[in-house]
């Protein structure tokens, strides 16, 4: 652990955001499979100074400090736990002015996001289901295909698959690649998405956007967007191999958000695809 009054901490204003250096940083979940991918990432990079792990309440010992020291030491916290405790943290972030937020985690319920979009109006926290460079491009090219794929003749079907630990679905990110297609479609996706079939479903209805979910091994994810017309399929889809790509992307991301003004942020703004 660091002492924090031990860094070197040189904050320069430039272009609207405060350069910090070395950005202190804790990661909420840290014991976890994202977080044992993050550590040692953070303990090479001389842009960060580690300053603890976040566990559940009452959780420390091996690494893990209490949440409110982990408040005031870190200029960025990292999150990768779960909806629930994320927009927890994101409120007890904005009641103390900072620190900033990267949140990793998913599985959300409408009223957390909600908390974290009232925690964004005081700190800056940038929230993305998927830190890879290629999902994040991916979001794009699905909304282009939505939009030029007409829902009359070109159903949107979207399909994951993930490790058997995994204990939400649809997946963030199966979820991001919905919102890009309803976008795409101009509609929202809570007005056209279908999430599972059992039974006897009935014809699928012009314009619905479904899911299926796959559960299964130590798949890390695997996302597929189908077009289908009644006579050819247009896939677009992403595997990925390893957690470390996702881990590298979050470092990138709480590196972009450090000494940002409050507000929302997602992964497009940091690859500049926003
Ligand atoms: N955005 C992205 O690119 C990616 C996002 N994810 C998401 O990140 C999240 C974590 O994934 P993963 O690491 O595989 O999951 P794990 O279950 O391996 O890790 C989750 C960690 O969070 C901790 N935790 C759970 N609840 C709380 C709480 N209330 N307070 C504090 N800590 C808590 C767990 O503690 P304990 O050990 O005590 O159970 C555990 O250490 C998931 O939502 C996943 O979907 C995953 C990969 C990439
Ligand atoms: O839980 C995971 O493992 C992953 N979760 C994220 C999601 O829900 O999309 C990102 C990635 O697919 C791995």
């Amino acid at each position: 652990m660091l002492d924090v009054n031990s860094r070197s901490a040189e904050n320069i204003a430039s272009q609207g955001k405060t350069v910090i250096s070395p950005i202190n940083i804790a990661v909420a979940g840290a014991n976890g499979r994202m977080g044992r991918a993050i550590l040692p990432l953070l303990a090479a990079d001389p842009d960060f100074a580690f300053v603890g792990g976040i566990g559940r309440e009452g959780a420390i010992g091996a690494g893990l400090i209490d949440r409110s020291a982990a408040i005031g030491a870190a200029d960025v916290i990292l999150d990768f736990t779960t909806g629930n405790a994320a927009a927890e943290l994101a409120g007890l972030c904005a009641l103390a002015g900072g620190p900033a937020l990267v949140i990793g985690a998913t599985g959300f319920e409408p009223d957390e996001l909600e908390r974290i979009a009232e925690a964004a109006r005081t700190i800056p926290i940038l929230r993305s289901g998927n830190f890879s460079i290629g999902v994040n491009m991916l979001v794009g090219l699905v909304a282009q295909a939505a939009r030029a794929l007409p829902a009359h003749a070109w159903d949107i079907e979207i399909l994951e698959a993930h490790h058997n630990r995994k204990i939400d679905a649809p997946s963030g990110t199966a979820l991001m690649l919905g919102e890009a297609a309803a976008e795409g479609r101009g509609v929202s996706l809570a007005s056209v998405e279908r999430r599972g079939r059992d039974g006897i479903t009935g014809e699928r209805p012009t314009g619905e956007i479904g899911f299926a979910v796959l559960r299964a091994g130590g798949i890390v994810g695997e996302h597929s967007v189908l077009f289908a017309a009644a006579e050819e399929v247009v896939t677009l889809s992403h595997s990925a191999l390893d957690r470390g790509m996702f881990a590298r992307g979050a470092l990138a991301a709480a590196r972009w958000v450090a000494g940002r003004a409050p507000g929302e942020y997602t992964m497009g703004d940091v690859l500049g695809l926003a």
